[in-house]
Order: structure tokens, then C-alpha cells, then sequence
């Protein structure tokens, strides 16, 4: 199964430069924030993006079989309790989307038993997965509709006029999955992606590198679809369709920390380029996440040594987005400020 991607305009792209360039600046002296601005134009297909932007947040949550190995420092309840958090507005999260302007949306995909809370998104695909440790953490019908979950709710953020997507997760145990995701796409070992989560100390770091070294001999699956099924999780798979939704409906989506780029790398393993229609927030401060930046040559908007998920950093970062916007928008050009032009014009 591969996801065809649309066509994406490199005369956009020229002419977002064009503008940009006739801004009352020296020519490139906004730096990253010229280039943000143009991509987003370039995937929109949208010459005059109307700003505020349209943003939204989707809370994935979802449960993790693999927390009976020992590899999270927290009772797998705070998935649920947190649910709670996210719906009386009180999270990181919540937060961080009021000071963005991003309406935050709150889905159950995975979390183990039942849940029922005013405002919760009841997209339950599994009753949180099994342990990937053992055996395949879902089956691939669980997986496919775990991604299907991402990619329906894409489309409806679509038809009501969403402009950005900000992918976020909860889920007690999911760095994990994470890592095993992560280590099977990128061909890496696990010492170098498995990172302490919400704080493993040092044993507890190492049982989580054979756990992960374990599953991924375990399993070995040959195609993407199978490796969501087998590490998992539920979220991981809502946030893969959220990416893959997106992209075929030329929203950019905005990548969150560790467990987001798993969700990514699964979602662009079905579909191939699909790094030219997002962003990546930031760079998470847990262990895998630089090296596999540099190895696939993203380059995130924020470093700031965060690592709460939830999609906190993707939300920041999309206050700096909306700003290359209003750049791109608002700024005065030489000839409507009537500025003299530097010599670089004459080129
Ligand atoms: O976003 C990240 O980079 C990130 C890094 C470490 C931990 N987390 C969050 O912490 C939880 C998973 O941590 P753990 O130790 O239970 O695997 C889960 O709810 C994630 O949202 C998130
Ligand atoms: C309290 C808490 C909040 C979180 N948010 C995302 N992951 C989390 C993990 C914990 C433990």
C-alpha cells in the first residue's frame, strides 16, 4: 500500500521567494523564517495564506503491553488520569495551544478499558496493545485502523477549515515503541535511539535497550504496515494517518518530539517524500532523536531540551510559523515603504 502524495508547485515556492526578497530587509536576513514561510505556501498551494492560522491539536492516547517489562518510571493509569488533565484544560498542552491560538482536541485510540469524559474524541482501535516484547503489540487490522483514525480526522479538520496540524500523544510506556519504530526504519541500534523517557535511571535505561533489541529481532517485519502492528502503538498509528491526512490535503502538519517522528517515519515509509509537506517542531531531548535528524536531514524550529509529548513542542513551534507568515503577509516592501534598494537587486 503506498499513499500517493499531491504535486507540489516549485513556481510557488519562486515566487514566495520573489516576494520575500522585496521586503524591506536585506535580502535572506530573516533566515529560516524566509524558508518557513515559503514551504508552507509551497505545500498549501496558497500564494496568500489568511492569517490567524486555523490550528489544531490532536491528542493521541493510547496504551502500552510493554510497560510489564519495566520501562517506564510511571503507573500506566496516567494515561487516562492525564486524559482528564487534557479535558479540564489543565496539561502542558492546554497551555501552550491557549498562547498559540490552537484548539486542542482530545482522542482516545488505544488507552486500556474503558474511558468516558465530556469532550473525549472516542476513536478506541484497542484496549491498549499487547507487549511487543512477547508478540505483535496489535494485529494489522488494528494498525490499519489506527492509522485510519489519523487520516479521517485529517479530513474533517480539512472540510472545517484547518490550516495546521499539530500531532500530539499520551501514553504511559510509548518510548518504547518509539525506539523500536525508530531503530527498524533508520538501521540503528538501539543504545543510540533508547533514551530515558519520563526517567528511567540507569538500569532502567539498560532494560529498555534488550527489551528493544529483543522486539526487533522478535519480529523483523518487511513492510510499514507490519512494523506498526508489531511495536505499535495506537497513537503512534493515529499520528502516522494524521501525517499521511495532511499531506494529501495540503495541510502541514507539524512534527512533535520522539514518538511523533516514529508516527512520521512509519506514515513516510508508505509514503515516500512525504518530509517536503511537514515541519519538525523541535528536537525532543530524548536520546534517539538528534541522531536520527541527522540522518534524515530535518532540521528542527526549536531546540529547547524538551521532552513532554503531548504535542507541546509542535505547538510552540507553530507560534514561530505563524509568525514567518505575518512576515511574509505584512511586511512593507521597498516600494510601498519607499526604501532604496541595495545593489543585490541589480544581480
Ligand atoms: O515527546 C517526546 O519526545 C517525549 C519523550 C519522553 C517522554 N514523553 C512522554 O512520556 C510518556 C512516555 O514515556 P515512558 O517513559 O512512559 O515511555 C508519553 O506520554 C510521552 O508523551 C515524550
Ligand atoms: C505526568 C505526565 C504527563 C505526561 N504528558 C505526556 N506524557 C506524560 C507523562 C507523565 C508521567
Amino acid at each position: 500500500m503506498e499513499y500517493k502524495l499531491p504535486e507540489l508547485d516549485s513556481g510557488l515556492y519562486e515566487e514566495a521567494t520573489r516576494r520575500l526578497d522585496n521586503k524591506t530587509k536585506p535580502r535572506g536576513s530573516l533566515g529560516y523564517l524566509e524558508e518557513i514561510a515559503r514551504r508552507f505556501v509551497t505545500i498549501t498551494g496558497n500564494l496568500e495564506p489568511e492569517l490567524p492560522l486555523k490550528k489544531r491539536v490532536y491528542v493521541f492516547a493510547g496504551d502500552h503491553g510493554v510497560v510489564e517489562e519495566g520501562v517506564s518510571t510511571y503507573p500506566q493509569e496516567v494515561t487516562r488520569q492525564m486524559i482528564y488533565n487534557f479535558l479540564s484544560g489543565g496539561a502542558g498542552i492546554n497551555v501552550i495551544a491557549r498562547a498559540a491560538g490552537a484548539e486542542v482536541f482530545v482522542v482516545d485510540v488505544g488507552v486500556a478499558g474503558e474511558v468516558e469524559a465530556p469532550g473525549l474524541v472516542r476513536r478506541k482501535v484497542v484496549s491498549g496493545t499487547r507487549n511487543l516484547a512477547r508478540e505483535p503489540a496489535m494485529t494489522r487490522e488494528e494498525a490499519e485502523a489506527a492509522l485510519k483514525v489519523g487520516m479521517e480526522l485529517a479530513e474533517e479538520a480539512a472540510r472545517e477549515g484547518a490550516q495546521l496540524l499539530i500531532p500530539g500523544d499520551m501514553g504511559i510506556g510509548n518510548t518504547t515503541p518509539s525506539a523500536c519504530l525508530i531503530c527498524h526504519f533508520l538501521g540503528e541500534p538501539p543504545e543510540r535511539i533508547v533514551g530515558r523517557g519520563t526517567g528511567v535511571d540507569e538500569e532502567g535505561l539498560k532494560r529498555k535497550i534488550e527489551v528493544v533489541r529483543r522486539a526487533l529481532e522478535l519480529h523483523q517485519p518487511t513492510d510499514p504496515l507490519s512494523a506498526l502492528a508489531a511495536f505499535g502503538g495506537a497513537e503512534i498509528g493515529a499520528i502516522a494517518g494524521l501525517f499521511l491526512g495532511g499531506a494529501r490535503n495540503r495541510i502541514p502538519v507539524v512534527m512533535d518530539g520522539f514518538i511523533s517522528l516514529a508516527g512520521f517515519l512509519v506514515a513516510r515509509a508508505l509514503a515516500p517524500g512525504l518530509e517536503n509537506y511537514i515541519f519538525c517542531g523541535h528536537v525532543s531531548a530524548e536520546n534517539g532523536a538528534r541522531p536520527a535528524f541527522q540522518k534524515l536531514g530535518l532540521r528542527p524550529i526549536l531546540d529547547l531540551d524538551m521532552r513532554l509529548g503531548e504535542g507541546t513542542g509542535a505547538a510552540l513551534a507553530s507560534q514561530i510559523i505563524e509568525t514567518a507568515l505575518r512576515i511574509y503577509r505584512e511586511m512593507a516592501t521597498f516600494e510601498s515603504a519607499g526604501v532604496s534598494k541595495g545593489r543585490e537587486f541589480a544581480s
